[in-house]
């Protein structure tokens, strides 16, 4: 439904992004992630048909998005990382325009968006709050009851209430078959909603990371403790996908349907303690852009 292919980018001095490839199947939810200048808005700019690839293409639904913007935007809902909002009008005004010029005449989603997100759009918008300004934003970005939404940092300025709705709103939304694109920096968002994840560094894709795995669905991670080296070599030779992490310590990867049976093989063994390493997305994005260590497959 959304195809990214070799798109690159170059502004010059190591900075845009580079042949940077994914693909989003209808009803999935991808999320996005790097830190700050990694180049999330910059792909995103390029689904929106804002800025023409260097290299590479984009497209949605089958249409270009660089030369079919218009038929792009007839699927898509897009919140951008900074909404600006004009000065010299209410809220409701504000609707009122935007609803015109997508030709929304079926008031039902809208209204039950703002009452989702609990929006007073009376007030001129010189005098909202950056939440309230946010909450307008979100409304009438999804007013449409669009299928693919593009969400920029879509909880950045609201509060912890209404980062809970917006979370609630997707998964809802993704139970409805919508396919989404979410770049964000809020790890539970992520977690509760993305079906798999790419992790963007400077300018380039370096990990992919399946909602599986997030999970701990296919297999599990366990840390066996040993009080000397002869028990530990024991184990090793016991265990197929194994490694020392510590010097006493080894770590087993043992695959779901398996677990039973490795619990029967510890019993010959003289294990101290034992641990279930459980995957943390926010750990593992934080270990990985900390360093410059290159990934492992998880
Ligand atoms: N129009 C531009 N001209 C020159 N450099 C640009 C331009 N737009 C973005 N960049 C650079 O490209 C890189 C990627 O920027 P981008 O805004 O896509 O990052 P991001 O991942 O969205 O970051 P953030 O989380 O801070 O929003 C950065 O180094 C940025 O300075």
């Amino acid at each position: 439904m959304l195809k990214v292919e070799h798109l690159t980018k170059d502004f010059g001095h190591g900075r845009g992004i580079f042949d940077v490839n994914f693909e989003i199947n209808k009803g999935e939810v991808l999320g996005f992630l790097g830190p700050n200048g990694a180049g999330k808005s910059t792909t995103i700019r390029h689904l929106m048909g804002f800025t023409k690839p260097g290299q590479g293409k984009v497209e949605i639904n089958g249409f270009d998005c660089t030369n079919k913007p218009q038929e792009v935007m007839k699927y898509v809902g897009y919140l951008p990382g900074e909404v600006a909002l004009p000065d010299d009008m209410t809220g409701g005004q504000f609707i009122k325009m935007m609803k015109a010029m997508r030709h929304i005449k079926d008031d039902r989603y809208l209204n039950h968006l703002i009452e989702l997100f609990d929006l007073d759009y009376q007030g001129s918008m010189k005098k909202m709050s950056l939440g309230e300004k946010r909450k307008l934003a979100v409304v009438v970005a999804f007013m449409a009851d669009p299928e693919i939404l593009i969400l920029d940092e879509p909880t950045s300025g609201l509060d912890p209430v209404m980062q809970e709705k917006f979370i609630e709103f997707m998964v809802e939304e993704k139970r409805r078959g919508k396919t989404i694109l979410l770049s964000s920096h809020i790890f539970p968002e992520v977690e509760a909603t993305c079906d798999r994840i790419n992790i963007i560094k400077e300018g380039r894709i370096v990990a992919e990371v399946d909602a599986a795995d997030l999970k701990n669905e296919r297999q599990k991670n366990f840390q066996l403790g040993f009080t000397n080296p002869s028990n530990l070599a024991q184990a090793m030779s016991v265990f197929d996908n194994k490694k020392i992490v510590q010097p006493l310590v080894l770590e087993v990867t043992v695959a779901k349907e398996r677990i039973s049976d490795f619990f029967k093989q510890l019993a010959d063994l003289k294990v101290i303690a034992i641990n279930e390493r459980r995957f943390n997305l926010e750990k593992y994005f934080l270990d990985f852009y900390r360093s410059d260590k290159v990934f492992e497959e998880i």
